[in-house]
């Protein structure tokens, strides 16, 4: 079966998808009977390419490689150059559109008419931005329902690791009462190397280089990257639709050296922390740094590694533990759930 794509964003987790895709590609034919087929990329700098037939992914990686744009790709009968996102996602022969651009903490765009134009043309969408999860779940989820269009988004909590995918389908039939977590690969990363010495702005570059950070770190120092995780686990996993301003937020800013050297002679440790409880009026989200104990369990994450405990009436405590960011981790989630919308095509028949 051919799976047609459109890829919005093709920054470390667009390539980093694309190199997958090059490298399991006969694979993924052998083992899943799918054969996944780029029709378009669309960048904001790098420039747009489209062709109804795929994309030679070979040829588009070396165009970057050598020139950091799609203007090295060469002309072939059909291909068009140019078209901006929306004509892409309008206009392309795609199923599925994945949508890697940057996540804009405080409106959600243009990643949310992204999945618009998507869904009012019937096709599904797969993201990594954490936006329009975290800000228009709702609103979109029944956009997608109303055109009979699938919505996953598993590497916008965790990258690779199955921070929703567990509790959703694996963990179905609990009640989850608690979620709390490392949700920051940047950050987790810089407080392990602020351990070993770095100062601040050198841990940060090191997070910056690895891929782990968002395109304007801020978003990960000031805690708002693991307020939108907080959000997006609220409305999916526990159906309350939490808001930014219900969350009380602060990042790393003010875990400065002397706090990490504090924290080290009271044999602890900080880590940024994401929470989610039930209470009686409803669900309470808190994204903050804590020093832990040596012996908490979170205390031996670290690097980008991620950690979620879902606290379950029936299962009890469950932890995940993964990688929390990656361009290679990030377009494995990509690629699930890709196949995870083939498997329901499967299943409908189609
Ligand atoms: N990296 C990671 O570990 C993880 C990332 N994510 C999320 O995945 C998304 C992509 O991350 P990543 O690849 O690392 O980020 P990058 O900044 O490397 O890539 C984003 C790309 O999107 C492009 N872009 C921005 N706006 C538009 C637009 N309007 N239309 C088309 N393209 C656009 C940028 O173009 P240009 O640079 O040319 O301006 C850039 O190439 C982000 O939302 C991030 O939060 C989620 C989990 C983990
Ligand atoms: N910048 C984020 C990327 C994944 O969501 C992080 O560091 O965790």
């Amino acid at each position: 079966m051919e799976h047609k794509i459109d890829l919005i964003g093709f920054g470390g987790v667009g390539q980093g998808f694309v190199d997958i895709i090059r490298e399991k590609g006969l694979k993924l034919k052998n083992d899943h009977e799918v054969e996944f087929k780029v029709v378009s990329i669309s960048d904001l700098y790098k420039g747009s390419l489209h062709h109804p037939d795929g994309l030679c992914l070979d040829k588009v990686m070396n165009s970057i490689c050598e020139s950091g744009s799609l203007d090295g790709y060469p002309d072939q009968p059909g291909l068009i150059r140019g078209w901006s996102t929306q004509e892409t996602i309008e206009k392309s022969n795609a199923d599925s559109v994945v949508e890697m651009t940057f996540t804009d903490v405080v409106t959600g765009q243009p990643a949310i008419d992204h999945c618009t134009w998507a869904f009012s043309n019937k096709k599904n969408v797969v993201m990594t931005n954490k936006g329009p999860v975290a800000l228009a779940y709702e609103k979109l989820s029944k956009l997608a329902e109303a055109n009979e269009v699938q919505w996953l988004f598993e590497g916008a909590v965790m990258s690779g690791s199955p921070a929703l995918r567990l509790p959703k389908e694996t963990l179905t039939g609990n009640e989850i009462h608690e979620i709390r977590g490392i949700l920051n690969g940047t950050t987790n990363y810089m407080l392990m190397r602020m351990e070993d010495g770095l100062s601040y702005q050198d841990a940060l570059q090191e997070a910056k280089q690895l891929g782990y950070a968002e395109a304007d770190p801020t978003a990960d120092i000031e805690g708002y990257d693991v307020l939108y995780k907080v959000l997006i686990l609220a409305n999916v996993v526990l159906g309350f639709p939490l808001k930014r301003e219900d969350v009380l937020c602060k990042g790393i800013t003010d875990v400065t050296q002397s706090a990490i050297d504090d924290a080290k002679k009271a044999g602890k440790r900080w880590k940024l922390i994401g929470s989610l409880k039930r209470t009686e009026s409803g669900v309470k989200g808190i994204v903050a740094p804590e020093m832990v104990a040596l012996d908490d369990p979170l205390a031996g994450v670290s690097g980008a590694m991620n950690a979620i405990t879902y606290q379950c009436d029936l299962s009890g405590a469950i932890t995940l533990v993964g990688a929390g960011a990656g361009i290679k981790e990030t377009g494995f989630a990509v690629l699930i759930d890709l196949i995870h919308i083939k498997r329901g095509r499967e299943q409908e028949g189609g």
